[in-house]
């Protein structure tokens, strides 16, 4: 990543992880970065680091501006480690460097991680920093995506940097929405809203409005592109991904060992296509669960389907409803379906587990022993097609 002027005297001096393909468990195929902000003002400061591996990258970036010694502040809008895990060896680079944090979680947060020595200045929501012609005006966004979370607004140069929010993993040598293919760019945001932010609607909600409030020209964000021109876009988009409505459309989850329930599957989409339905099919052996949850974000419907597994359903698909579980999508529709040979205690557990989430359950979970025959899977198609409204 070259240094980028984002505003005058304020540079994006962060990195690139071209190579990335899993973040703690979340698919990022189209790369990441981690955004750190350089402002060149009487107190030079610096918003928020990367992870540790690109610490030196992103000292010497800054060195192609500023001796990194001369840092007076460097503010963690967030804790979590692609931000701050550099922050050590930028302490060291900048031994007169203050770090502003959020009381007190982002104080324990950090402490936890690298320890008490380093300077530290909390800061609450309301909170202001002059550092010279700016003055940084800090607003908290609990939960969004851990208790610490914040975000720091430059009034002088309407530049709001929203750290995870309206952040997208997304690898690219052009640091500007106007400078990419801004579908890539917005189908990564919906991914990263509902595979980090999806259970915290309310509190995005909240932030989203106080964040609408402010007068902004620049939205500068700690991974993927930076928002100019497409402002008002990117916020159109969160209010509908917090607001939680759903699309007249289906999720159709499976695995399956010897393809009785891949057949029931494919039954249960042929059940929605004739109700006019649109509906994607996923083998949970090809595909990842953060990018099934994205699909999960806006659709009404959700069917999983797994066979019976040594009185279990598969591990795959217990590991999919963990996750959609944590996720905790809002009152989607739901089916369970699968093959068994003998106890077919699968079925029931699928149903329990969407159940359990608050899905509202549209039918009994619908049991195949052994391999479907094609009256079977008429009548599996039948059924579906004849329970959606
Ligand atoms: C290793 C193994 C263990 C199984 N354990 C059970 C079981 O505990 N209870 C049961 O009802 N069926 C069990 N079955 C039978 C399968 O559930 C049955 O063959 C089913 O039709 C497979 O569906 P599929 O083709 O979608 O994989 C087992 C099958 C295999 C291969």
């Amino acid at each position: 990543m070259n240094v980028v002027e984002v505003k005058k005297d304020i540079y994006s001096v962060g990195a690139v992880d071209w190579n990335v393909r899993s973040f703690h468990g979340y698919s990022t195929n189209s790369g990441a970065t981690y955004n750190a902000y350089l402002i060149m003002d009487e107190k030079i400061t610096l918003i928020d680091t990367v992870k540790a591996p690109f610490a030196k990258e992103l000292l010497d970036r800054i060195r192609e501006i500023v001796e990194p010694e001369k840092i007076d502040y460097i503010i963690s809008n967030h804790v979590e480690m692609d931000h701050s895990g550099a922050l050590p060896q930028v302490v060291k680079a900048a031994p007169n460097a203050t770090v502003i944090t959020s009381d007190p979680n982002g104080m324990k947060g950090l402490s936890a991680h690298y320890g008490k020595e380093i300077k530290y200045q909390t800061v609450k929501a309301g909170d202001t920093l002059e550092i010279g012609k700016r003055t940084l005006t800090f607003v908290a966004t609990p939960m969004l995506h851990w208790p610490d979370n914040m975000v720091t607004y430059c009034p002088e140069d309407k530049i709001l940097f929203s750290n995870d929010a309206f952040g997208q993993h997304y690898a690219s040598n052009m640091r500007f929405d106007t400078q990419v293919n801004l579908d890539d760019v917005y189908r990564e945001a919906k991914k990263y809203y509902a595979n980090i932010l999806m259970p915290y609607g309310a509190q995005a909600r909240k932030a989203l409005e106080i964040v609408k409030g402010l007068d902004m020209e620049v939205i500068a964000p700690s991974h993927g592109v930076i928002w100019t021109e497409h402002i008002g876009d990117i916020l159109e988009k969160y209010e509908e991904f917090a607001g939680g409505g759903t699309k007249k459309k289906a999720c159709i989850v499976y695995d399956s060992m010897w393809h009785s329930t891949e057949k029931m599957a494919f039954a249960v989409v042929e059940g929605f296509s004739k109700a006019g339905v649109g509906a994607h099919l996923y083998d949970l052996k090809d595909n990842h669960i953060s990018d099934i949850m994205t699909d999960l974000l806006d659709a009404e419907y959700i069917a999983v389907g797994s066979p019976t597994l040594n009185s279990q359903m598969m591990p795959t698909v217990a590991g999919f409803l963990c996750y959609m579980k944590g996720l905790a999508p809002k009152k989607r529709k739901a089916i369970a379906f699968g093959s068994y040979g003998w106890g077919g205690q699968s079925i029931k557990q699928v149903y329990e587990a969407l159940e359990g989430m608050g899905c509202q359950m549209l039918l009994d979970p619908i049991r195949q022993m052994y391999i479907p025959t094609d009256e079977d899977l008429k009548q599996v198609e039948e059924t579906i097609t004849s329970i959606i409204e």
